[in-house]
C-alpha cells in the first residue's frame, strides 16, 4: 500500500517537474525578448523623442512626447517583470514544487480534490487545473488550520465547509521525493521536529512549510486597523511577521506594492537577518528600517542624536552618577502619553504666545529679524491651524526676500562686485552666470520648466512689440539680478526648510528652569519627580545641539505640530518588531505619519529591556487606545519553537507569569551553570566550552554579555586565550554572520544561536529587577546549548529556578 502511494506521488512529482520545464522553455524566449525591447527602449529614450523648448508649442511638444514615450517604456518593462516573475516562480518551484497535501471534499459537491500546495501556484496548461497552490490561497488555509475531519475555509464569497480526507506534507528535494509523512492532530510535528532540530543559519528561514495555527491567524488577519501580537520568545513572531507581508503582498497584489509597508526592526544587523525571507518566498522586500534611522532621516543633520544603544548603555553602567534617577524619569516621562499631551497643549499655547523664530541675516546685517517674523506671525487668524500660520509666514518671507532682493540690486556692494571686473570679465562672469542660471533651470523637474516656460512667453506678450526684451540693453540690470539671487540663494533655502523656526528654542523654552512655567505652557500637565534636574539636562543637552534618545520623538513630534506636512499617506501597512521596545509616545508619532496605515505590533513585554518599553497585552495598554478597541485584535502566541524544552522550561521560570509559555517538544541537553571561585579558570573554562562546541559542529555560538565594555573584555580574554576565530559584534556591525562571536546582550535581540554563553550570570552583573528581562531575554537566545558561568553570588533570578531544570559544574 505504502509503496504504491509512494510510487504514485515520485509519478506525480515528476509529472509536475516536467510541466514546469516545459512552461519555462517556453517562457524564456519572451522573457528575453521583453527585456531586449526594454533595454533597446531605454537606450535609445533620446533618440525617439524630440526635445525642443524655443516656443510655447515646441515645449509641450517635448513635454508630451517624452511622457509618451515614458509612458511605453514602464509598459513594456511591467510586461518583462511580470514574466520574469513568473518564470523566477517556475524556477523556484523545480526546487522543491510543494510541501503539503490536502485532500479535500467539498459539501455537496460529490469529488474530492486534492491540493498540493507549494510557494507559488502553477496551472495546468489548460489554465484550470492547478497543479499547485499558492499558500496564500483560500483553500490553502485548510491545511494549516485543520486536521483530518470537518474542516472549513473563509473565501471572499462566505464560508466554505466539508470534510478533509487527508493531509500530506512532503520533503522533496528537485524532483525527488525524500519523505512524506500523513499528519494528524498539527502540522506535522515530525516534520517541525527536523526543521527546528537543524542549526541556526545567519539568515531567518522562511516557515511556510510548517506554520502553526495560532501563527496563520496572524498571517490571514485582514480585518483590523491594529494587530498586537504578544508572543513569547522564540515563538514565531518575526517568522509569522514575514509570513504576513508575504500574504498581504499577494492578497493585495494589485493595490498593495512592496514599499508601501515598512517594518520597524531593532537594529541594522538584524535588518540583515531577516532579509531573505521574503525574496526566497518570490515576494520583494518591504522597506526595512530602524526607528533611529527613521528619526536620524527626519532630523536631517540638525541635532546630533544618541542612539538608543547608547541610552541603554547609559541606563545600565551609569547608576553610580549623578543625574542618574532624573535621567531615568525623564527617559519614562518622555515616553509618556502624558508628555503627548503635554505637547499638544504646548502647541496650543504657541498659537497664542511664545513662537519663537530665527531672524534672516545677510553680511552682518538684520534683513528680516526674529522679532518682525514674530509680529507677522501672529497677525494671522489666531483661528487658523499653527502648521498652516507657518506655512503662510514661509510665504510671506518669500515674497519679503523677493522685494528686499530688488532693493538690494542697487546696493553699494552689489556695485562694487561689479566694478571689481573689468571689460573681458564682465563679458565672461555675464555668460558664466548666465550658463549658471540655465543649468539650474534645467535641475527643475520638467513639469516647473513647462509653466516657467509658459509663465515667460506671457510675460514677454505683454511686453508688446515695441517692447521687445533687449538682452544687451539689460545686460547690467541682470548680472545685478543674478547677483543678487546667488547671494540669496541661501536665504531662499532656509525659508523653504522653514529654518526660520526655532525648533530647539522651542523644544527648550519647554524646560524652563521654572516649574510654573511648563505647566504655564502645558495647561497644568503635572510634571514628573526630578522635574527640575530632567529639565537642567535636557537643556543643556540641547545647547550643545544635541538631543537625548528619548527626547528625539517628542522633538520632532513638535516640529510636526508647528510645521505639519510630513504624513506619509502612501504607506499601507507598519510593522513593528520588538514592539514592547517603543514607547507609547513613539507609537502614538507613527500613527500620525503614517495616517493611511495599517499597524501590526509584534513583541514580548518578557523582553522589555528599555526603560520606555510599552506593555502589547492586558489591560492598561495604550496600544489599544490608540486605534480603539473595535479596530484593533490581540493575539497571544504562547509556543515556543526556537528552544529546546530543557531551556525554555528554565528560562521561563525566571519569568513571573512564565509558567504560561509552552515548550514545543524538541528534547536537548539541560542548561548548564558553571561556577568558580577563580575568575581566570572560570573564563578558560568558557574558552573551553566553545572549543568543544566549535569542534562538535555548531555553527552559531554567542557569548553573550551585558554592555559593550564588558563585551570587549570578554573579547581579550579569549583572544588571549588563544581563540582566533571570534568576532567582537558592535552597535554598528551591519551584517548579522554565523560562527563565534561575543554580543551585548540588547544586540542579540531578535536573533538567535545554537549556543549561548553567558559571559558573567553572576550578581555582580545582573542584580536589578529592571535587569531580569535583559538577562531572559540574554537567555532566550539558545537554540540547543545554554551554559552559564558565575564567579561569586548567582543573578537573584537564578534563585526560583527549580534546581531540576539545570546541571551546575563546579571548578575550583
Ligand atoms: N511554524 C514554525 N515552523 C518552523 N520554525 C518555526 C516556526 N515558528 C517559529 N519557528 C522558528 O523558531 C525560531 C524563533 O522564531 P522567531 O525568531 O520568529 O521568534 P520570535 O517570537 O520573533 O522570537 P524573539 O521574540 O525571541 O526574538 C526561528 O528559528 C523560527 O524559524
Amino acid at each position: 500500500m505504502m509503496e504504491k502511494e509512494w510510487k504514485l506521488e515520485q509519478d506525480r512529482l515528476n509529472k509536475v517537474t516536467e510541466k514546469l520545464k516545459e512552461r519555462m522553455a517556453e517562457l524564456q524566449p519572451e522573457v528575453d525578448q521583453l527585456y531586449g525591447q526594454a533595454s533597446d527602449m531605454r537606450r535609445h529614450f533620446w533618440e525617439e523623442v524630440t526635445v525642443n523648448t524655443s516656443t510655447e508649442e515646441d515645449f509641450e511638444e517635448s513635454y508630451f512626447s517624452i511622457k509618451q514615450q515614458v509612458a511605453l517604456l514602464s509598459e513594456r518593462e511591467r510586461s518583462h517583470q511580470k514574466r520574469l516573475q513568473q518564470w523566477k516562480n517556475m524556477k523556484r518551484l523545480l526546487q522543491s514544487p510543494y510541501f503539503g497535501r490536502i485532500d479535500f471534499t467539498e459539501k455537496g459537491l460529490g469529488h474530492t480534490e486534492q491540493v498540493y500546495i507549494g510557494v507559488s501556484s502553477f496551472l495546468a496548461s489548460d489554465g484550470m487545473d492547478f497543479l499547485i497552490y499558492d499558500w496564500r490561497t483560500p483553500i490553502a488555509s485548510l491545511y494549516y488550520d485543520h486536521s483530518p475531519g470537518p474542516a472549513a475555509y473563509a473565501t471572499p464569497g462566505g464560508l466554505i465547509s466539508g470534510t478533509m480526507e487527508l493531509k500530506r506534507q512532503y520533503q522533496i528535494k528537485g524532483n525527488e521525493l525524500i519523505n512524506f509523512f500523513d499528519a494528524s492532530v498539527t502540522i506535522g510535528d515530525s516534520l517541525l521536529q527536523q526543521v527546528l532540530g537543524q542549526g541556526a543559519n545567519n539568515q531567518m528561514k522562511s516557515i511556510v512549510a510548517t506554520i502553526q495555527k495560532e501563527q496563520n491567524a496572524i498571517i490571514r488577519n485582514d480585518s483590523s486597523r491594529m494587530l498586537i501580537v504578544q508572543g513569547a520568545a522564540g515563538s514565531g513572531k518575526t517568522s509569522a511577521a514575514l509570513q504576513r507581508v508575504a500574504y498581504l503582498l499577494y492578497k493585495h497584489r494589485e493595490r498593495l506594492k512592496a514599499d508601501q509597508i515598512v517594518l520597524f526592526s531593532p537594529n541594522s544587523m538584524f535588518n540583515s537577518y531577516v532579509s531573505t525571507v521574503l525574496p526566497e518566498l518570490g515576494e520583494e522586500n518591504m522597506q526595512q528600517t530602524t526607528f533611529q534611522e527613521y528619526l536620524g532621516h527626519w532630523l536631517g543633520g540638525e541635532m546630533q542624536l544618541e542612539d538608543p544603544f547608547d541610552q541603554i548603555e547609559y541606563v545600565l553602567t551609569a547608576q553610580e552618577t549623578e543625574g542618574y534617577e532624573a535621567r531615568i524619569e525623564g527617559i519614562r516621562y518622555k515616553a509618556s502619553e502624558a508628555f503627548l499631551h503635554a505637547l499638544q497643549h504646548y502647541a496650543e499655547w504657541l498659537g497664542k504666545e511664545g513662537m519663537r523664530f530665527t531672524g534672516i541675516r545677510f553680511q552682518n546685517r538684520d534683513l528680516i529679524t526674529a522679532e518682525q517674523i514674530a509680529e507677522q506671525f501672529y497677525s494671522y487668524d489666531a483661528s487658523v491651524r499653527l502648521s498652516n500660520r507657518v506655512i503662510l509666514l514661509q510665504e510671506w518671507l518669500l515674497k519679503e526676500l523677493k522685494r528686499i532682493a530688488r532693493r538690494e540690486q542697487e546696493a553699494d556692494w552689489v556695485g562694487d562686485e561689479l566694478d571689481y571686473l573689468d571689460n573681458d570679465q564682465y563679458a565672461e562672469a555675464y555668460s558664466e552666470l548666465l550658463k549658471k542660471f540655465q543649468r539650474d533651470e534645467e535641475m527643475f523637474e520638467i513639469s516647473e520648466r513647462y509653466a516657467e516656460v509658459q509663465d515667460r512667453l506671457r510675460k514677454f506678450e505683454n511686453l508688446g512689440e515695441d517692447n521687445v526684451f533687449d538682452f544687451s540693453d539689460q545686460q547690467e540690470v541682470m548680472l545685478r539680478q543674478m547677483i543678487v539671487k546667488e547671494h540669496f540663494k541661501p536665504l531662499r533655502r532656509m525659508v523653504k526648510r522653514m529654518k526660520f523656526v526655532d525648533i530647539n528654542g522651542l523644544y527648550g523654552q519647554l524646560f524652563d528652569e521654572k516649574e510654573s512655567a511648563y505647566l504655564a505652557m502645558t495647561d497644568g500637565e503635572e510634571v514628573p519627580p526630578h522635574w527640575l534636574e530632567i529639565a537642567r539636562q535636557t537643556r543643556e543637552k540641547l545647547g550643545r545641539e544635541e538631543l537625548y534618545y528619548e527626547d528625539a520623538t517628542p522633538y520632532l513630534f513638535l516640529k510636526e505640530l508647528i510645521e505639519g506636512a510630513r504624513m506619509n499617506t502612501i504607506v499601507r501597512h507598519i510593522f513593528v518588531d520588538e514592539g514592547q521596545d517603543y514607547s507609547p509616545f513613539q507609537y502614538a508619532f507613527l500613527k500620525r505619519l503614517f495616517p493611511n496605515a495599517r499597524m501590526t505590533v509584534l513583541g514580548d513585554f518578557g523582553q522589555a529591556i528599555f526603560t520606555q518599553s510599552t506593555n502589547l497585552q492586558g489591560g492598561d495598554t495604550p496600544l489599544v487606545r490608540l486605534y480603539g478597541e473595535s479596530e484593533t485584535s490581540l493575539i497571544a502566541l504562547l509556543r515556543s519553537y526556537r528552544s529546546t524544552k530543557e531551556n525554555v522550561e528554565f528560562t521561563r521560570s525566571m519569568l513571573p507569569g512564565g509558567e504560561e509559555i509552552q515548550p514545543f517538544d524538541r528534547r536537548g541537553r539541560k542548561p548548564v551553570i558553571t561556577t568558580a571561585h577563580n575568575r581566570n579558570s572560570l573564563i578558560g573554562q568558557l574558552a573551553h566550552d566553545l572549543k568543544a562546541m566549535k569542534a562538535e559542529g555548531l555553527g552559531s555560538i554567542a557569548v553573550i554579555t551585558k554592555t559593550a565594555a564588558e563585551s570587549k573584555e570578554a573579547y581579550e580574554a579569549l583572544t588571549a586565550l588563544g581563540l582566533g576565530e571570534i568576532r567582537l559584534v558592535t552597535k554598528d556591525t551591519l551584517t548579522f554572520e554565523t560562527g563565534a562571536m561575543v554580543i551585548p546582550a540588547y544586540l542579540a535581540k531578535g536573533v538567535e544561536f545554537d549556543a549561548v554563553l553567558i559571559y558573567d550570570a553572576s550578581s555582580e552583573a545582573y542584580n536589578r529587577e529592571s535587569e531580569r528581562k535583559l538577562f531572559y531575554t540574554a537567555c532566550t537566545r539558545a537554540m540547543h546549548l545554554l551554559n552559564l558561568y558565575i564567579h561569586g553570588e548567582w543573578a537573584p533570578y537564578l534563585n526560583s529556578v527549580n534546581k531540576e531544570l539545570y546541571e551546575v559544574q563546579a571548578l575550583e
